[in-house]
């Protein structure tokens, strides 16, 4: 939460962390987007994720460890049903929510495969369920079912910090709420994952030692974007 609430405001967004059943009604219809991380996934939160995700407010899925037990399954499963116009997922999660099976191996939050092995089930993820597929790694894939786009930015010490995956969805989410098409949806995932890769290059290049640092360096780089670094610099790529 917390790197996902600096990320958030970093880039201009407005976040707030809510979890009581009590208070999402009240909340989330305010809320310009949505956005469900089940990573500390509990009996007691799940309710208040499903009320969120029914708000009628555009909403974008981060399916934390969704093939490390039974619950975390179901309960992906069960929000999928509430129609995400995103999912962004790490390889292993993509995979195991395709499949509806749990990971073979087990894999906690980090992924042990990478996002090219994933895609053709990404693909049919996004079929069966009309939801934008995202899946993060090297190469971040995004793809509507169809169409395939590929953001190469981002540097491999990304992994070694906690949450830049839940960062880059809840930064999805952000770029969903100024979307106007329905059809644009593909696209601004891949260029709010593109911005998140690109910070984290900066940051590297600013002098991170290592994740410690990067994580301090890579939401100022955020913070600092500007236009014309964005347009020189984003990877995003059509594939097929
Ligand atoms: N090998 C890599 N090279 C470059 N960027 C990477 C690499 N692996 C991951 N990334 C980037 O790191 C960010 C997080 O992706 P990752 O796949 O690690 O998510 P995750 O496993 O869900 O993370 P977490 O659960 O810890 O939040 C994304 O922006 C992704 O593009
Ligand atoms: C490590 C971890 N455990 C639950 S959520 C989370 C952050 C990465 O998804
Ligand atoms: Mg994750």
């Amino acid at each position: 939460m917390d790197v996902a609430a600096n990320a958030l405001l970093a880039a201009g967004a407005s976040p707030a962390m809510v979890h009581s059943l009590r208070e999402v009604p009240e909340f989330t219809p305010r809320c310009d987007a949505v956005c469900v991380n089940v990573g500390t996934l509990s009996e007691g939160w799940l309710p208040s994720m499903r009320a969120a995700a029914s708000a009628g407010r555009p909403w974008v899925l981060d399916p934390v460890a969704a093939g490390a037990s039974e619950f975390r399954m179901e309960a992906c499963l069960s929000l999928l049903a509430l129609r995400p116009a995103v999912v962004r997922g790490n390889a292993s999660e993509i995979l195991a929510l395709a499949s509806r099976s749990l990971a073979a191996a087990a894999s906690g939050a980090d992924s042990t495969h990478d996002s090219g092995d994933a895609l053709q089930d990404a693909k049919a993820l996004a079929r069966s369920t009309g939801a934008v597929i995202a899946v993060s790694g090297a190469v971040d894939y995004v793809t509507d079912g169809e169409r395939v786009v590929g953001v190469s930015n981002g540097v491999a010490m990304m992994q070694k910090i906690t949450a830049t995956g839940c960062a880059a969805t809840a930064l999805i989410a952000a770029f969903l709420a100024v979307v106007e098409e329905p059809s644009d949806v593909m696209a601004v995932a891949a260029c709010a994952l593109a911005v998140f890769g690109l910070a984290g290059e900066i940051g590297m290049e600013s002098g991170a030692k290592g994740p410690a640092s990067l994580r301090m360096h890579l939401i100022d780089a955020l913070y600092c974007l500007d236009e014309q670094t964005v347009t020189s610099r984003v990877k995003i790529s059509l594939h097929s």
